[in-house]
């Protein structure tokens, strides 16, 4: 089987949380015309359950920038119930794990100096799979609110980005996760 390979482009600088440049807005990093990170996915990446635009059942989730770090919204809809009146388990993991690869995708593009969607743009696309997916269930999550979830780049590294994140309803913070991203190995494609 062919080992496994990924395109790290020489335009992305390895940077560490503590370095003073993880977060940091550039001329280049915003996405000013209100789309969201997962609207700019390539076709080939763009069918994923959680997140693609593509996938006609899918939930479709978008994240965006909000300061340094970024917000994703949804509202789960009755039949992700776990117990009556609350919200499945496996959902708020989904929400969590594309909210943090669609934050790595953006802060791999802002690291390198890149504007998701630059039709200038033809260095090759730098795409994340979920390697490590963690989440703590802090408390009873209620159908019928929309979740809010904050990420945070903690780290970035050549080939790995990790993201904290944080899902509220309402004033409650429900859940806590981190997504450590890993570039797409080309086996993958
Ligand atoms: C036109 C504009 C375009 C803009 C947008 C472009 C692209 C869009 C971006 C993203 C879109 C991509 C997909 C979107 C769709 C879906 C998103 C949802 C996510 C998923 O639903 S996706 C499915 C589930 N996912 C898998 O199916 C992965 C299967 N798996 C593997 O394919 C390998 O297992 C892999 C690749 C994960 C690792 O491969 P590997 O081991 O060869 O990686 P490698 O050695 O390079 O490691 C590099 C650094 O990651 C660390 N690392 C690696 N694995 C780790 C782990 N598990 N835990 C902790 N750290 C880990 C190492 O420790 C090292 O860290 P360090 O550098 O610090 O040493």
């Amino acid at each position: 089987m062919a080992a496994a390979r990924a395109v790290v482009p020489a335009s992305w600088p390895e940077r560490t949380a503590g370095a003073g440049t993880v977060g940091r807005m550039t001329s280049h990093d915003t996405l000013h015309d209100g789309t969201a990170f997962q609207d700019h996915y390539p076709p080939d990446v763009a069918a994923c359950f959680g997140c693609g635009r593509l996938n006609e059942h899918g939930h479709h989730l978008r994240t965006t920038w909000d300061g340094e770090g970024t917000v994703t919204r949804f509202t789960p809809g009755p039949e992700q119930t776990a117990v009556p009146g609350y919200v499945y388990g496996g959902l708020i993991a989904s929400v969590i794990d594309c909210a943090g690869t669609g934050t790595a995708a953006g802060a791999a593009y802002r690291a390198a100096g890149r504007t998701m969607g630059d039709p200038d743009d033809h260095e090759p696309p730098l795409r994340f799979v979920t390697g490590r997916l963690e989440v703590d269930y802090l408390a009873p999550t209620p159908l019928g609110v929309e979740l809010v979830v904050r990420g945070h780049i903690d780290e970035i590294k050549a080939r790995k980005v990790v993201v904290s994140l944080e899902m509220a309803a309402g004033d409650t913070v429900v859940a806590r996760g981190r997504v450590i991203a890993v570039l797409m190995p080309a086996t993958m494609e």
